[in-house]
Formats: C-alpha cells, sequence, structure tokens
C-alpha cells in the first residue's frame, strides 16, 4: 500500500500528541461509523483500515489487502481525515462510500455524516476563537494535506470551493415534511456534533449515569436532565420497576427494551440477579414471547434470512453491523422449546440463548449474532395470524431447505472464518441430525439440544449418584421422548459408561431404554425407527405406555424429554419410587407448561423421596413441614461454558470429549452444601465461575486433542478464562 512509506512512526505519534483537540470529532465519528456502517471491522483490526478522501468529499475505506498497517491506526487516519475536513471547509455532510475485500458495497448515497456544524459553517478553522488550537489546527491541516495526496487519486479537499452550509428548506426536514413525502429516505443520519445519538447508541449510552466530564466531551448537554446517577443506582430502580410487573411477558419485554437501550445496564441486571431475571429472558417465558413475537415485535434484533434472501446471504451477512463474530446461535423455528413450530417468530430463541451467552459465559456482546432461517411455517395459526412476522408459505423442505442452509453455512465461514462457532437450536430432529453430521466435520458447530442437553444431564446424573448412590453404569435409564434431547443424552450417558468400564458403546446403550409417541422402542420396530433411535431398539416385548415401561424395565432413573406435559403422573411416579428408595427424576421439557411433571407433584407422588429437577424452574416446594428445592437441569448451564472454551482455545471442531469435559467440569462445581439441599446443580448465582471451569476444561480437551488454534496453551485456563469475560461495567469515554 502507497501509505506504508509515508507514514512514520515519529508521524503518527506526532499527530497523537495533538489528538485532545479533536478528540470529540473523531471519537464520535469513529464510533458512528464503526458501528453504523458494517465494513470497518472492530478493534484490534482497525489497524487494517485506512481512509482518504475523495475530491466529492467522500471518505472511502479499504482494507490492507495483505498486512496491517500497525504503525499507523485507524483513529489516527479518521482524525487527519476529519481534521482536513474541518479545516478547510469541506461540504458540512459528507457521503461515505466503503468497499470491503473485494465486494464494492457503495453507500455514499445513504449514509451521511454532519461535521461540527460551528467548525465547517465556518469554513476557516482559525475562526473558532481558540486562536492556540486554531494555529495547531492549521498546522496539522497541512501535515495532512501533504499526506493526503498520496493517499487520494483526485483532487484534494484544499482544491475544493468551500460550500456554505445551507439551512431550511426541504433538505432540513428531510423525510418528516409532506414536500418529501414520495421521496426516498436515507435512515442513517448521523448528526455528529450532538451526542443524541449516543443516548440512542445501546452498546454506549449509559443514561442518567454520563458524568459531567462525558457530557461536555460528547455534546450530551441538555440532552438529560440535570442529575448525574450511576450504574448501581440504575440497576435498584430498574430492578423495582420491573418487580412491578406482574405478568411476566411484560417483564421480558421490560428487559428487552432495557437491551436496545442500554446493553451494559441489561447485562448487569441479568448478571447481578440471574436467578430471578433467567426465567424471564429464557425458558419459561421466552416461549411466551415468542408464540406472540409478532404482537410484540417492536424494533428488530438479530438477523433474518429467508428464502427471500436465497443467492444473496453473503450479502445479508454483511449488513450485520458487527464484523468480530464468535458464536452465532441458529433456529429454523421448526421445534421451539416444546411448543412446536413457530416459524420466524422463533427468534426469540437466538436472541436469549446469545444473552445467555454474554451475561453466563462472557461472551461479549457485539461477538453475538442471533439467526433465524425463515423457510416458512406449517403453522396454520400463525399464517393466518396478521401480526405474524415471517414468510407465509408452508415450510421449504428437501433440496430447497437444504441448499439454503448450505448457502448459510458457506457464507458464515467465509466471512468469519474457521473458528466461529454455529450453534444450531430448536431444528426439528428431521433436520438437526443431519445437520449437525454434515456440517460437524468442515464446520465449528454445536448442537444445543442433542449435545449440551446431553452434557447438562450427564454432569446431574453424576452428581446424583451422590444421593442415590451406585456408579453410573450400575444404573439403569428410561426415558420419554426419544428425539434430539432424548437420544442425545442416551448417547452421552452410553459414551461415559463405556469409557469407565473400558467395554464398547453398544454394551453401555443396553443400560439406556427410551419411549416415543409409540411405546417402548424394540427390536421389533427396528424398520421404520428414525435413523437415531435404531441404536436404542433393544430386544423386548412391545410396550406401549410409560407406565408398563417403569413397571417391567425398572429404571432407576426417568427422563422427560418429550415435549408433552403432564406425561409422568401420579401413577408412574409411585411406580418409580415403589422401585426405588431415591428415584432420580428428571422432567426436561421446557417451557414449564410441557413440564413432564411440576416439583410439587414430584415431591408430593413419591412423598419427599425423589431427587428432581427440570427444565424450567420451579418455585421451592413444602412437603410435610420440610423445604425441597429442586435444580434447573437445563442446558444454560453448559452452553455458555462451553462456547467460551471453544472461543478462547480456538478450536476448530467439536468433539465428544470435549461434552464430557464440561460436564465433568460442572458435576465438580455442586458442593455439599447443595447435596445436602437434595440439589444436584448448583445454583445459578454461580453461573459465571461455573462457566469459567467449563470453559477451562473444554479448552484443555480442545488442546489435549490438537483442536485448539490459541498458542500458546495459557497455563491456568480458569484465570484465561476468567480474564477474556465480558463485564458489563460502565467505561469511561475520553
Ligand atoms: N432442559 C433442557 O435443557 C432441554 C429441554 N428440551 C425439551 O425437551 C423436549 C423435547 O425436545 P427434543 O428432543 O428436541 O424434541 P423432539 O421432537 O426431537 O423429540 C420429542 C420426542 O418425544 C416423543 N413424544 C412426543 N409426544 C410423546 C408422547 N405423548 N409420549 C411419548 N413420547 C412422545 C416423540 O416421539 P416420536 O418420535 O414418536 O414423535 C419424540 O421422540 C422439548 O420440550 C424441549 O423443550 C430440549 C433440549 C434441552
Ligand atoms: C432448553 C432448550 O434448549 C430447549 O428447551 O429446547
Amino acid at each position: 500500500m502507497a501509505a506504508h512509506g509515508k507514514y512514520g512512526s515519529a508521524e503518527t505519534k506526532s499527530l497523537s500528541s495533538h489528538l485532545p483537540l479533536y478528540k470529540r470529532h473523531w471519537a464520535t465519528i469513529l464510533a458512528q461509523l464503526s458501528q453504523s456502517c458494517g465494513f470497518l471491522p472492530a478493534p484490534p483490526y482497525l489497524c487494517a483500515t485506512y481512509i482518504t478522501l475523495s475530491s466529492r468529499n467522500s471518505i472511502y475505506y479499504r482494507p490492507t489487502e495483505t498486512k496491517p498497517l500497525s504503525f499507523l491506526s485507524l483513529p489516527h487516519m479518521i482524525w487527519l481525515n476529519i481534521a482536513s475536513l474541518m479545516g478547510h471547509g469541506c461540504s458540512k455532510k459528507i457521503g461515505i462510500s466503503g468497499c470491503w475485500g473485494g465486494d464494492k458495497r457503495k453507500i455514499s448515497e445513504k449514509v451521511v455524516l454532519r461535521v461540527n456544524s460551528q467548525v465547517s459553517q465556518n469554513n476557516n478553522i482559525h475562526s473558532t476563537g481558540e486562536e492556540e488550537e486554531g494555529e495547531e489546527k492549521k498546522v496539522i491541516g497541512r501535515n495532512m494535506e501533504s499526506t493526503l495526496k498520496s493517499l487520494r487519486d483526485g483532487e484534494s479537499v484544499l482544491d475544493l470551493s468551500p460550500r456554505s452550509t445551507v439551512s431550511g428548506g426541504v433538505e432540513d426536514v428531510y423525510g418528516e415534511d409532506r414536500a418529501t413525502e414520495d421521496q426516498l429516505v436515507t435512515p442513517w443520519t448521523f448528526s455528529v456534533a450532538s451526542g443524541y445519538s449516543l443516548l440512542r447508541d445501546p452498546q454506549y449510552n449509559k443514561g442518567l449515569a454520563f458524568t459531567e466530564k462525558e457530557r461536555d466531551a460528547h455534546y450530551l448537554r441538555g440532552l438529560l436532565p440535570p442529575t448525574v446517577s450511576n450504574q448501581s443506582l440504575q440497576e435498584k430502580k430498574l430492578m423495582h420497576n420491573i418487580r412491578q410487573y406482574q405478568v411476566p411477558l411484560q417483564k421480558y419485554v421490560a428487559m428487552m427494551d432495557l437491551q436496545e437501550r442500554n446493553e451494559r445496564l441489561f447485562y448487569k441486571l441479568l448478571i447481578d440477579n440471574v436467578e430471578e431475571l433467567l426465567p424471564v429472558v429464557y425458558t419459561p417465558t421466552v416461549g411466551e414471547a415468542c408464540q406472540k413475537y409478532g404482537s410484540i415485535f417492536r424494533r428488530p434484533q438479530g438477523l433474518y434470512i429467508s428464502l427471500k434472501e436465497k443467492g444473496k446471504i453473503l450479502e445479508v451477512l454483511k449488513n450485520w453491523p458487527e464484523r468480530s463474530i464468535q458464536v452465532i446461535v441458529v433456529t429454523d423455528g421448526e421445534r421451539i422449546l416444546g411448543l412446536g413450530d413457530l416459524g420466524c417468530q422463533g427468534m426469540g430463541i437466538p436472541v436469549g440463548k446469545l444473552a445467555l451467552y454474554t451475561a453466563l459465559g462472557g461472551v461479549r456482546p457485539s461477538a453475538c449474532l442471533p439467526v433465524t432461517i425463515d423457510v416458512g411455517t406449517n403453522n396454520e395459526k400463525l399464517l393466518n395470524n396478521e401480526f405474524y412476522i415471517g414468510l407465509r408459505q408452508n415450510r421449504a423442505t428437501g433440496q430447497e431447505y437444504y441448499e439454503l442452509l448450505h448457502e448459510f453455512m458457506t457464507a458464515v465461514k467465509q466471512n468469519y472464518g474457521e473458528k466461529v462457532l454455529v450453534q444450531f437450536e430448536d431444528f426439528a430432529n428431521h433436520n438437526a441430525f443431519e445437520l449437525l453430521a454434515k456440517y460437524g466435520t468442515t464446520h465449528l458447530v454445536f448442537n444445543d439440544d442433542i449435545q449440551g442437553t446431553a452434557s447438562v444431564v450427564l454432569a446431574g446424573v453424576v452428581a446424583a449418584l451422590k444421593l442415590i448412590g451406585g456408579t453410573l453404569p450400575e444404573h439403569t435409564f428410561l426415558f420419554l421422548g426419544a428425539g434430539e434431547a432424548g437420544t442425545g443424552i442416551a448417547e452421552l450417558i452410553a459414551l461415559e459408561m463405556s469409557k469407565q468400564t473400558k467395554t464398547p458403546i453398544e454394551e453401555s446403550r443396553k443400560k439406556i431404554w427410551l419411549v416415543d409417541s409409540k411405546g417402548l422402542i424394540v427390536s421389533s420396530r427396528k424398520n421404520s425407527l428414525q435413523h437415531f433411535k435404531k441404536p436404542w431398539a433393544h430386544e423386548h416385548e412391545p410396550v406401549n405406555s410409560l407406565l408398563e415401561a417403569v413397571k417391567v424395565i425398572k429404571p432407576t432413573v426417568l427422563i422427560g424429554s418429550s415435549g408433552v406435559g403432564k406425561t409422568f403422573t401420579k401413577e408412574v411416579v409411585e411406580a418409580m419410587t415403589l422401585n426405588n428408595d431415591k428415584p432420580l427424576i428428571l422432567a426436561l421439557s421446557n417451557p414449564t407448561s410441557q413440564s413432564e411433571c411440576t416439583a410439587e407433584e414430584a415431591y408430593q407422588w413419591s412423598e419427599g423421596r425423589t431427587i428432581f429437577a427440570s427444565g424450567s424452574p420451579f418455585d421451592p416446594v413444602e412437603y410435610k413441614g420440610k423445604v425441597y428445592a429442586s435444580g434447573q437441569a437445563n442446558n444454560a448451564y453448559i452452553f455458555p461454558g462451553f462456547g467460551l472454551g471453544l472461543v478462547i482455545s480456538g478450536a476448530i471442531r467439536v468433539h465428544d470429549d470435549m461434552l464430557l469435559a464440561a460436564s465433568e467440569a460442572l458435576a465438580k462445581q455442586v458442593s455439599e452444601e447443595n447435596y445436602k439441599n437434595g440439589l444436584i446443580y448448583p445454583p445459578f448465582s454461580n453461573i459465571r465461575k461455573i462457566s469459567a471451569n467449563i470453559a477451562a476444561n473444554v479448552a484443555a480437551k480442545a488442546y489435549e486433542l490438537g483442536l485448539a488454534t490459541r498458542l500458546p496453551r495459557p497455563q491456568n485456563l480458569v484465570e484465561y478464562a476468567e480474564s477474556c469475560m465480558y463485564t458489563p461495567v460502565y467505561r469511561n469515554y475520553r
């Protein structure tokens, strides 16, 4: 690049010493550009980009083709150019064009920046009234101009005749007055000289917590009432407000509004009040939110990729404002919790899961991308609902479906590289297993419903052994539900058993039985079974009901993964209690309405003898004067730490042993005190520590398997994981 030879570190240093003069301009502009234009990479890659001026006052961004300009950072370059613009009276509006790689994405018609109007109106840097500063600016302006000449192809801004600022008229009420009713409107217009947009930027907004200094530095005077608050006080107020809502969906909407308004405060609330707010942003409330997504829809969250975007998915990914993505959670909305096909409205799930990635696992929010693939829905109710937000057609299947998914997976790798984690979420099982198998060898993919659930349940079962006795291979398992969750868990338990007993996995599988909607899975059904059920088709007489299966199989552990509520009846729980001193019963189905039984039912029907955990939380239950607090057997314990482990080790593939490593780390976090209370999972209030431990164990496994690319391996992986975690405390602004 031409710039290499021209910009020495000495000059950069001398320029940076002047930064305070212009910091308001470049800092604001930089922040806005990097968030809004989408083609600027986030730090630390900023140094790989430079900007220059065209003869039409456009700023061009060009990524360096081969290596970064290590000695010249983008803030300097932006500052140089802005300084130059201001110093030489360019027009108050600057169109921006951008190109990224070979992909020319001209948006000069769309993005308009208004540079500090006071300075540009004067068209003369000396007339700011600050003689000393003005003098410095002049010098800088000249330095800049000489260096810019080598960067641009055409005319200098110095050669342009200064345009006076036009005020009033159609231009100033652009997109608002009647005269412009039929004109196209540019939704992105930033007033750089005002902090108004900063207040509306969730990533940087602090609301009343902006300090006096920040209010001055960022043009916020008058835009906020005089009081200066702090994050703790804001948190107190918001928690108070949220607690006023009686209806969970109102709390959900309030939290989503907060996320859209002030991201750090949202995460502060979620982290500090995790046990109270998890049921709001996650199961069970997120289920209702998805069902009503069209009606409560305010601002779009995440990226929607529908059949309409076929052939353009790479472009769609480029519309997302962040470039440095580490985790994508993607759904096609076909199996949302136990609620079935919610089509495009399933978006609540990737959004919710990624909020947990940040709050529970410490992956920074800007590195998270929620995606919904909309291939239609077979949910007639939604198709006939006027507020439905998705494609109004039945689901595309077969080749059409797989081609869209393939284009997505290819574009993801092309755009974000090898190490971006794609978490499949709430796909129906007829696609989920196939997608995992297909992309497991070419991408860093993880299916939370199959693998995350398996890992969390194995951890719970291993921890429960302290309470129910015996070793893992000594137990007999019965599942109600033989889909993603059921067969995923069964397979990981069998894997762990066979590692412990050093016997083939086929042997271990014999201790595990599954019931689906047609009854016990037995060998006589083998020919008609889906492929993922076949390994579980053991020799046995057909058994039609769960109750009968409990009676004949005599399981010590009963696991519900059917998505159908109320299926662990009184008779079923009593039969479990008859066979076992302490039965382990896990009702995994979500949301609460689909839970196989409630905590109260489990304790009452087992006369307080069951060790119970459920997918969605239940309040503690009092039975015969004793309080029973049940745990939450939910993959939320696993995926945030698991993903963090992959990210910090730079893993390129997921391996089953990493799931076992995550399980082991989680089980180890259950304390004696937890056991005393009958708990088989640690409380969520410790989740960040738990996630750091899971991440460390997963990363260690990735290094051991040769799947980690981040070298050298950190000595202390727990400390390293903790040091990498996002914190929501406000930062001080220059
Ligand atoms: N707690 C947690 O962390 C997690 C919980 N889940 C929950 O588990 C549930 C199932 O999810 P998933 O496995 O992905 O779903 P799938 O659709 O893949 O599997 C559901 C299974 O349940 C069976 N089933 C349905 N109705 C009945 C019935 N009346 N009696 C017996 N079996 C029945 C189905 O049978 P058939 O094959 O014959 O149709 C199928 O085998 C959901 O509610 C989900 O929310 C899922 C993941 C994680
Ligand atoms: C928790 C979860 O992933 C589910 O219910 O689908």
